[in-house]
């Protein structure tokens, strides 16, 4: 295995000084480490350390859309991207409610060895929410599952979820809900508001996400086990979110950057791009999560990375597949957005993300001792999102076009670069 120093380097909002990663951990910072031999020597000069990022919500479609990602190049994009460790979603073909599945996508997540792939396991069988998956076997199965989620669907059965907490509760699992009460966005195409109306299209009220997570926040307090909210996207949930901890519920809440960036005027274009679930909405919406993802209410970002084939994105918008890729921008979106000082990136992206998880390899600040889980970031880069220039296997990103700041340089995985000079190892 390779030495390295990297010298020069801010760690977090620190002043410039030099890591030395050897044997997958950084081995020493400062003076002893610029007295290293036989090392690569990496120019750090400029640029910030961060522990490697972790997605908690991650779509690679493999088994079964192999055509819009496959588990190796959702792993370059998340490489790229900063990512050392992503959760991997369950609404794959098969779904991944079975130890088998979920030990499949391990493997290949391993296969690949770029970023540590996290199966996430069905709460019901085939993500049809009538009946509780085999929890425990995925929780004992290699791939140690210990997040369980329908996402692309809601655990709308009040008696099922109350089951499934109670069940996980046992081993200190986590139960992430996609919240869509789906008898009241039937049909839905965009958010349900001013811009809907407008456009004459069927809305996808707050409602529908918000009555979702006041009823799972009483009932992950009432069975006292671990509830995680997927992709908030309104204020109103962001309300109960607050409201909930503030009882000593143990709920967590993700956003993804499309929802801290942009909103539902984009739908006037019909661009099908801009097409998701939830939907984008409101500025109002946009200012209270910035606020909530601040002031910890909200406590990561989460990718939602949503890759499709162009037959399944490019087409009239009531027919496209919601979703936007994630891995490869989250990063420059959240720098662009701005607000928030690198420790508190490094704590919304990376440290609390990978508590979550449960990855203690994950998550760690760069210093004497820690796992070699670090990215390399290049503050003053500014770069211009190219879809077809992107390493997913997919191009629907709703940043195209667009010039963002900061840029991986590096990222290490286990102290071997998977990123160098901005360019993925595999
Ligand atoms: N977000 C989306 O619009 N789509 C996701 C499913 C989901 O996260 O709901 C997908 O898997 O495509
Ligand atoms: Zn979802």
């Amino acid at each position: 295995m390779t030495n390295y120093l990297i010298s020069g380097v801010r760690v977090l909002d620190g002043e410039p000084t030099d890591l030395l990663l050897m044997d997958g951990r950084v081995a020493a910072v400062g003076d002893e480490a610029r007295s290293a031999v036989n090392v690569e020597r990496i120019d750090g000069d400029g640029l910030v350390a961060l522990p490697g990022l972790v997605d908690l919500h991650t779509h690679l479609r493999e088994p079964g859309r192999e055509d819009a990602e496959t588990v190796a190049t959702g792993s370059r994009a998340a490489a790229l991207g900063g990512y050392t460790a992503v959760c991997a979603m369950a609404n794959t073909d098969p779904v991944a409610d079975t130890a088998g599945v979920v030990e499949q996508v391990w493997r290949l997540g391993r296969e690949a060895g770029l970023v540590d792939v996290r199966p996430v396991g069905a709460v019901t069988v085939g993500l049809a929410g009538e009946r509780l998956a085999e929890l425990g076997a995925m929780a004992d199965s290699a791939a140690a599952v210990r997040i369980f989620s329908d996402d692309g669907h809601c655990v709308s059965d009040p008696r099922l979820m109350r089951r499934a907490l109670e069940y996980v509760k046992a081993f200190d699992g986590v139960i992430a809900q996609h919240a869509e009460e789906p008898r009241l966005t039937v049909g839905a195409l965009m958010h349900e508001g001013e811009t809907s109306a407008r456009l004459g299209l069927t809305g996808w009220p707050a409602v529908a996400e918000e009555a979702i997570i006041a009823r799972d926040a009483l009932l992950a307090g009432h069975v006292g086990a671990r509830l995680h909210i997927c992709h908030v996207s309104t204020a109103g949930s962001v309300d109960i979110i607050r409201w909930a901890k503030q009882r000593g519920v143990r709920i967590t809440a993700e956003v993804t950057p499309h929802h801290l960036l942009l909103t539902d005027v984009r739908a006037e274009s019909y661009d099908p791009v801009f097409k998701v679930n939830p939907p984008l909405r409101t500025d109002a919406d946009v200012l209270a999560l910035r606020e909530a993802l601040k002031d910890g209410t909200i406590d990561a970002v989460a990718t939602d990375h949503a890759p499709h084939a162009t037959e399944d994105k490019e087409c009239e918008w009531a027919y496209a597949r919601p979703g936007m890729l994630g891995l490869e921008t989250a990063l420059s979106i959240v720098l662009e957005v701005g607000g928030l000082t690198w420790d508190e990136v490094a704590e919304r992206m990376s440290r609390t993300p990978a508590r979550i998880a449960g990855l203690a390899d994950h998550g760690v600040d760069p210093a004497p001792g820690a796992p070699a889980n670090l990215t390399l970031v290049d503050p003053a880069a500014r770069w211009q999102v190219d879809p077809g220039a992107l390493a997913s296997r997919s191009r629907n990103t709703p940043f195209a076009g667009m010039t963002l700041p900061g840029r991986v340089v590096a990222t290490f995985l286990n102290g071997e670069p998977t990123v160098l000079d901005g360019k993925v190892m595999k």
